[in-house]
């Protein structure tokens, strides 16, 4: 049965003076799942999301969220929460007094045991009572992250929320997304990081010059894009290197931009999956063990470049 969808958008269309930052989006993104919104700087993003949370209205187009039609108003159905370019915190009140005063600016009255599970939720509670002036820029993301679960979103909007995350606090935030699509919450989010998308995003949409480029699930943009280059490790590097030339279909690549060159035992080889599924079968028939095969940039990196430069050169 096909999902509900959480966001409907048709033909919007946003400008700023000369600059049309939105160019006639159209756009389905499915309740339950997790969305990444990728672009070149510029392409929209933010304005996109800000429609989205109610910081702005279209000029032209029609938008639904969680059903209800948006109108030129600046309001958003109940249930919608995020926040672009950084969430809004106060620096002189605590962690949990600047969760307790955004649930009281909310209507409600600040319930500690739900400001302390939520910043459970991201890793903060160590620092649940420390002033916010005197935290890092990924500790505010995860503190952002905490105020928009309080609300119990049904649609989390999210610009860039992995900037300034380390590795644990990266785990933190995706498990907290994961948790809440598994609930039947919908989360879009932009991302430049195209690794903490394929990471988290079942859902993806490439946006260039303020038009849709891409939208669908991610395993169909893998399955779409043709040729790749592929880092192949194995246990005899002249005799694969070998092997690859010989391969129809496989070509090494001498000088790879992306990959170290003073990294002899490293084989570049530009294929498409057949193609490399050939060589590694004929590289286990001559007994070469493959000690590490991956692509060079990811299907999703290597896809965004293609759609994006191809929207460029129209
Ligand atoms: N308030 C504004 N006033 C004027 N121009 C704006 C405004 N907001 C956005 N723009 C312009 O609209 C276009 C889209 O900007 P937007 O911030 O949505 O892009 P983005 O994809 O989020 O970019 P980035 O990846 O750099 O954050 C840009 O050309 C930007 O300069």
């Amino acid at each position: 049965m096909e999902r509900p969808l959480a966001i409907r958008a048709r033909g919007i269309t946003k400008t700023f003076g000369d600059v049309i930052a939105l160019d006639g989006i159209d756009l389905d993104m499915a309740e339950g799942r997790i969305h990444g919104l990728v672009g070149p700087n510029g392409a929209g993003k933010t304005t996109l999301l800000g429609l989205l949370l109610g910081l702005a209205a279209p000029d032209e187009g029609t938008l639904e969220i969680l059903g209800s039609p948006v109108g030129r108003t600046l309001e958003t159905p109940d249930g919608v929460t995020g926040f672009v370019d950084g969430p809004g915190l106060y620096p002189s009140l605590s962690a949990e007094q600047n969760l307790a005063a955004l649930a009281a600016l909310r209507g409600r009255d600040a319930d500690m045991s739900s400001v302390a599970d939520v910043l459970a939720q991201v890793g903060l509670s160590d620092v649940a009572g420390d002033r916010v002036r005197g935290f890092s820029l990924g500790m505010r993301q995860r503190l952002g992250l905490a105020a928009a679960l309080l609300a119990k979103p049904r649609l989390l909007v999210l610009d860039e929320p992995a900037n300034g995350l380390d590795p644990a606090g990266k785990k933190h935030v995706h498990r907290v997304l994961n948790r809440l699509a598994d609930e039947g919450a919908t989360v879009v989010l932009s991302s430049h990081r195209m690794d903490d998308v394929e990471a988290l995003c079942t859902e993806v949409t490439i946006v260039a010059a303020g038009r849709v480029v891409f939208t669908g699930p991610r395993t169909k943009l893998s399955a779409e894009t043709g040729e790749l280059d592929y880092r192949l490790r194995t246990s005899d590097p002249g005799a694969a290197r070998e092997l690859a030339t010989e391969t129809a279909g496989v070509r090494v690549v001498e000088e790879s931009e992306d990959v170290a060159r003073d990294d002899a035992e490293l084989l570049v080889v530009r294929a498409s999956v057949p193609a490399l599924d050939t060589l590694v079968a004929g590289l286990a028939r001559a007994g070469i063990a493959v000690r590490e095969l991956a692509p060079v940039t990811s299907p999703l990196e290597a896809a965004f470049l293609a759609l994006t430069d191809q929207e460029s050169a129209r």
